[in-house]
């Protein structure tokens, strides 16, 4: 056992060439385990037994003593700010830090206030001393399709803990809490995305990004001007018509409510892992809403048919230490669905209204059937890759994102 053998050791990768990491706490959590990948015999579904209501722990898991439980009630405007503000300040930012996420409080609401929803699965961390608000963490129900299972499961979302107070061990505490509260409500699987890997992706999707005003881009670092390229020939590049090409296509209305939810179940139901959505989903996610998500139709003129279907949300990011410019505007592809209108047409109807309502760039995932119009439309692949995670419930290996039928914000 030479130094030399002991480095190699330290240095190996792990059988299945997973990166070596220790993950201390979610090797504790039923979630697929590194060493589980490849191992065919491990069958699908949940990987453990709900267990009776009364074996669950009925009081919140201990904070250090500075600090203290909060439930975040998003009807209460000031609430809503302090979320809105921590999450500002203290969010997801890329890996040079350039950009942060700026979820406004219109769309926070949205997304939290959905149906069915919990506010005691709306969680924040308060200094006790100055109450200020220092980490956050939210479930909201949703019925997600797995194969053919419908399972009742939590969405998990808007994780995050202030700058100062990083690489505590907080997040598994606001992780157990959050599992607590809604193994309380019976429900014993979830649904999450994130930007790092951990315990185990069910799924790993690059984002593609179609820019529309490319100078802004560009004077920001958000991209670089193509080799061999000018500002001018790149802004002719992706210059797009003042109006939609699509005879019939308009934003969506509440009377669109049922027809839309036809098209989207029937549209969702070839994907592995997909929303089973209803008309009361359909009419909380997909009404337009100023700001924060936008959806657009296509109705026959002959026979006013709906025939196809597109939207998108609105994410802004806070673009750091800039001087002429302090906010990306940045739309991010949600649900689509084409039956009739070939789907580059439909996309591009979406991109010439995101152009006309001023954003900056158009984002999506290479999930669903996306990859049909990425090309085509002069969408470039991003850095950041998106991914998907399921808790307590095992899927066959190697979805791919084409198989998954799930947008989360
Ligand atoms: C049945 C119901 C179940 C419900 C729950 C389902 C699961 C939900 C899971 C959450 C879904 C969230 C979905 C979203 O919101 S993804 C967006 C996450 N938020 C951000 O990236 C915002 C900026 N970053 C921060 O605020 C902090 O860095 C966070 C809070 C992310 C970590 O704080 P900090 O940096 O101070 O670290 P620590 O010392 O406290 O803890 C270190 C441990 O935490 C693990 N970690 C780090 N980042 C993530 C992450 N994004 N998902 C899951 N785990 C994560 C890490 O691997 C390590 O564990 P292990 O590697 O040692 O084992
Ligand atoms: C937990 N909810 C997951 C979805 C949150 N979403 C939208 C997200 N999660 C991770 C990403 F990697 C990501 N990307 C969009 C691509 C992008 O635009 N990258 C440049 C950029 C501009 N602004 C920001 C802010 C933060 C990170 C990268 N940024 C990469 N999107």
């Amino acid at each position: 056992d030479t130094i030399v053998q002991r480095f190699q050791d330290s240095m190996s990768i792990d059988d299945n060439n997973n990166n070596n990491k220790r993950h201390k706490f979610w090797e504790t959590q039923p979630v697929g385990q590194y060493k589980d990948v490849g191992d065919f015999t491990l069958i699908e579904g949940p990987i453990e037994p709900p267990a009776p209501l009364s074996e669950v722990k009925q009081e919140p898991y201990n904070l250090p003593a500075a600090y203290e439980w909060t439930t975040c009630d998003m009807d209460s405007q000031e609430t809503c700010d302090e979320v809105y503000l921590l999450l500002m300040n203290n969010y997801v930012e890329d890996d040079e830090n350039m950009f942060r996420f700026n979820y406004s409080e219109e769309f926070l609401r949205w997304a939290l206030r959905v149906p069915g929803y919990y506010r005691s699965w709306h969680i924040g961390v308060r200094a006790k001393a100055s109450k200020k608000l220092v980490a956050f963490i939210t479930a909201v129900p949703a019925r997600i399709r797995v194969n053919d299972e419908v399972v009742k499961m939590a969405e998990v979302n808007f994780l995050c803990v202030h700058k100062k107070l990083r690489s505590k061990r907080l997040a598994p505490v606001l992780i157990k809490e959050v599992t607590r509260r809604v193994h309380l409500e019976n429900i014993w699987q979830a649904a999450y995305t994130a930007g790092v890997v951990i315990p185990t992706p069910i799924t790993t999707c690059q984002y593609w990004h179609r820019s529309l005003n490319p100078k802004k881009l560009i004077d920001v670092g958000f991209s670089r001007l193509g080799a061999r390229m000018t500002m001018s020939r790149t802004i002719k590049l992706y210059k797009l018509p003042d109006s939609t090409v699509t005879p019939g296509f308009r934003k969506m209305e509440l009377r669109d409510v049922p027809a839309v939810t036809r098209l989207l179940r029937n549209y969702l139901g070839q994907f592995l892992v997909a929303p089973d959505f209803d008309e009361h989903d359909i009419e909380h996610w997909l009404i337009p809403r100023d700001n924060v998500v936008d959806s657009y139709l296509v109705e026959s003129p002959e026979n006013h048919d709906i025939t196809d279907f597109c939207s998108f949300y609105t994410l802004p990011s806070s673009i750091l230490g800039n001087q002429a410019h302090s906010t990306l505007k940045a739309a991010y592809s949600y649900y689509n669905v084409s039956t009739k209108t070939p789907m580059p047409q439909l996309m591009n109807d979406a991109l010439i209204v995101a152009k006309q309502k001023d954003f900056d760039v158009f984002n999506a995932l290479d999930i669903m059937h996306n990859e049909s119009f990425l090309k085509d439309l002069k969408f470039g692949p991003g850095d950041g890759q998106l991914h998907y995670y399921l808790y307590n419930y095992r899927v066959r290996n190697g979805m791919k994102p084409s198989e998954l039928g799930l947008v989360l914000l």
